[in-house]
């Protein structure tokens, strides 16, 4: 069995008279692309603001590697490796795409941020900015400032920010969204190159992307985990067919 790096247990999180996340469990593996996915307003950004301590739980308990972290607030979870792309790091609009990741290559080897002038030449984080902006494969914007990418770009640059800090699990919230055909392509393989060394949770609206990527599908109906397991499994559970056929089949 594969290592269970992230775990949440019985969350509970209410609203006024809304329960978001309803006794929802769920464990990241390394190695696993894990897709949540559901009907809207299932719970499923909620979950992912539990898990990296974005929002506190009204009950139940988050452990990464065995330890309760339930208590510790986001930036001590990034300090722990478990990364959510689009918060975890404040993009600075004004520098290129190429300085921003530079910054994240400067945070994560615990400088302060105030140092940009000196990331900025120095080829120490440069180089590995660079790489990941070819990773992500933003590397034909390195110069454009961050408030000129278009939409897609900035997931793009988000998602290599994230990456630069190393994290082993990280939580993407529908990271696809705004993306053309290519993009959303290039990250999906993305996704795949970072399988084998981390735990990635993905919340995804298109069903057809999960089922191709994911290793194992969770679906969230009214907060709570209906059904989980290898997508062939969870496609063909009666109770998920019922409960989420529409998307199921727009997608498949
Ligand atoms: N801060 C909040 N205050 C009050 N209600 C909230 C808050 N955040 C979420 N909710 C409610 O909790 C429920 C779950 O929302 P959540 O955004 O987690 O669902 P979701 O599955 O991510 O939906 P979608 O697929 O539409 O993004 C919804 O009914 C939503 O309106």
């Amino acid at each position: 069995m594969t290592e269970v790096l992230l775990e949440a247990r019985d969350l509970q999180k209410r609203f006024g008279g809304l329960l978001a996340t309803d006794h929802l469990s769920l464990a990241l593996r390394r190695g696993e692309i894990h897709a949540l996915i559901g009907p809207n307003g299932a719970g499923k950004t909620t979950a992912l603001a539990q898990l990296s301590g974005e929002l506190a739980p009204d009950a139940g308990r988050i452990h990464h590697r065995g330890e309760d972290i339930t208590a510790l607030d986001m930036p001590g979870r990034a300090r722990r490796g478990i990364a959510r792309s689009f918060q975890i790091t404040a993009v600075f609009e004004g520098l290129s795409a190429l300085e921003n990741v530079a910054l994240a290559v400067q945070a994560r080897a615990g400088h302060h941020f105030r140092l940009l002038r000196r990331a900025a030449r120095d080829e120490t984080r440069m180089a590995p900015a660079r790489e990941l902006l070819e990773r992500v494969g933003l590397a034909g914007a390195a110069a454009t400032p961050a408030a000129t990418l278009a939409h897609g770009q900035r997931r793009q640059l988000e998602i290599a920010m994230a990456l630069a800090l190393r994290p082993e699990v990280l939580l993407l919230d529908e990271p696809m969204a705004g993306m053309g055909q290519a993009e959303g392509e290039a990250l999906a393989s993305l996704l795949e190159s970072l399988r084998d060394e981390h735990a990635i949770l993905l919340v995804e609206h298109d069903v057809h992307l999960v089922f191709r990527l994911a290793d194992r599908v969770s679906v969230l109906v009214a907060g709570a985990v209906l059904a989980s397991g290898p997508p062939a499994e969870v496609r063909a559970d009666p109770a998920v067919q019922q409960a989420y056929l529409a998307e199921m089949s727009d997608g498949a």
